[in-house]
């Protein structure tokens, strides 16, 4: 029998337009960079993902185009050991220091095999959940993500705002940047999406003020709405542990308060309240030493960073083993993304906490059909086959003009930053 082959391997880089939205590596751009990869068999089938842009891994995307065409879609092994004797395994060291994970190949194993996982289930015609084992939940509930920002709709716009925005858009506009702030953010969020728990990007004020911004969440919300902080290991070991206590009770986790797995572990010692993290245990060379030393309670998966939604379904097997919870982490992303975390979502054992989602935070869409619906803050897993979702192209040529037009090619907050405060300096540790 004669399989069909993948014959067609496109790669466009996007913008998408983005608020100025804070964080401990300083400022958003008012476009964040995505890539769209595409792959199509030799029976003219499509299948799709979406990872985050960088002009690296583009590079490294194109590398592996001539690897890649010829081969079965359906043979993901073959595809992943090409893969590795080509560009070999990166150091976990490798993601660096920023908030976001900096590999290279992590996203170039991820991108192809969403796409190839797409490809199967449209030619099986069953949804990529039921390649990951089948559904466990018919919708992913999300959290709601809030972020400390400046004034703006990002885009052409930037620091400007649109005068006829309502609801949600207007809010997604608006500074927030003090507690009152963050709780208006937080109620229009969550009106318009009916999200049921609340997370607050920290590491961009000094604690207190953060801190206070989650009891004026708990204030406002009630002590049935879970809530968690993620200073993106901004904190020392001892700014964790003294704030860490005195939001024991109140927040549902604490995310990655310090850097490195002996303070986070440290950290976790003195607290009775979980910590997660997507930035001390990010791959599976980290595995070893987060159960030797106990560093958190949560690993926050994210398939771009693990290698895709296969590895993912892996990690999830050893999160069971050694008495992790998994949830998901989530960085500025559009519908294919989404839809790709909610089929793995659908299929994750014990899931105990919402998943991060950034799409509120965006406005565009590479989709057919617009903006995915969220249900009281979960998302019903698509049926259709593969993702379920469509490219929308006319959308996509668009996105990939504001690539064109905009200037950058991978993301760097710090320069963002100084562009509104000449003196700011990332700092690895801060308070
Ligand atoms: O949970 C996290 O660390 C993130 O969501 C990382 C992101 O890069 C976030 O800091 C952002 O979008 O600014
Ligand atoms: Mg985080």
């Amino acid at each position: 029998m004669k399989f069909p082959k993948i014959k067609e391997f496109h790669i466009t880089p996007i913008a998408v337009v983005d608020p100025p939205l804070l964080n401990a590596a300083g400022l958003h751009a008012p476009y964040a960079l995505r890539t769209v990869v595409e792959l199509v068999t030799e029976d003219n089938i499509s299948g799709v993902s979406e990872i985050p842009g960088n002009i690296d891994i583009d590079k490294a995307l194109e590398r592996s185009k001539p690897l890649i065409i010829g081969q079965d879609p359906f043979q993901i092994n073959k595809i992943r050991d090409i893969l590795l004797a080509e560009f070999g395994t990166e150091k976990p060291a490798d993601r660096g220091f920023t908030p976001w994970d900096q590999r290279t190949v992590v996203h170039v194993f991820s991108s192809i095999e969403v796409a190839c996982l797409d490809i199967i289930g449209k030619i099986i015609n069953r949804p990529i959940v039921d390649l990951l084992g089948g559904k466990r939940r018919d919708a992913v509930p999300f959290s709601a993500y809030l972020f400390y920002k400046y004034e703006g709709a990002g885009g052409e716009l930037e620091f400007g705002t649109d005068p006829n925005a309502t609801g949600w858009d207007a809010a997604r506009q608006a500074s927030a940047l003090n507690p009152a702030e963050i709780v208006a953010q937080a109620k229009a969020m969550c009106k318009e999406f009916g999200f049921q728990s609340i997370k607050l990007k920290g590491g961009v004020f000094e604690p207190r003020q953060e801190v206070d911004a989650i009891l004026a969440l708990h204030e406002a919300f009630g002590p049935n709405v879970p809530l968690r902080i993620d200073p993106n290991a901004l904190w020392t070991v001892e700014t964790s542990i003294k704030y860490g206590k005195e939001m024991e009770g109140i927040i549902e986790y604490l995310e990655d308060p310090c850097r490195g797995q002996e303070n986070m572990a440290a950290v976790r010692k003195a607290l009775k309240t979980p910590l997660a993290t997507n930035m001390c245990t990010t791959s599976f060379g980290d595995i070893p030493s987060s159960v030797q030393l106990g560093s958190e309670d949560i690993i926050l998966s994210d398939h771009h960073f693990w290698g895709g939604l296969q590895e993912s379904m892996k990690l999830t097997s050893i999160c069971e083993t050694f008495g992790r919870d998994l949830s998901m982490h989530s960085n500025s992303h559009l519908g294919i993304s989404l839809a790709a975390m909610v089929h793995l979502g659908a299929a994750i054992p014990n899931f105990k906490y919402a998943l991060d989602t950034h799409y509120p935070w965006q406005s565009d869409e590479i989709i057919l059909g617009g903006r995915m619906k969220f249900e009281d803050g979960a998302v019903p897993v698509p049926s259709g086959p593969g993702l379920g979702v469509e490219l929308d192209r006319a959308a996509l040529a668009k996105l990939h003009e504001n690539y064109k037009k905009c200037g950058l090619t991978k993301r760097n907050d710090e320069i963002e930053m100084q562009k509104v405060q000449p003196d700011w300096k990332f700092m690895a540790t801060r308070w």
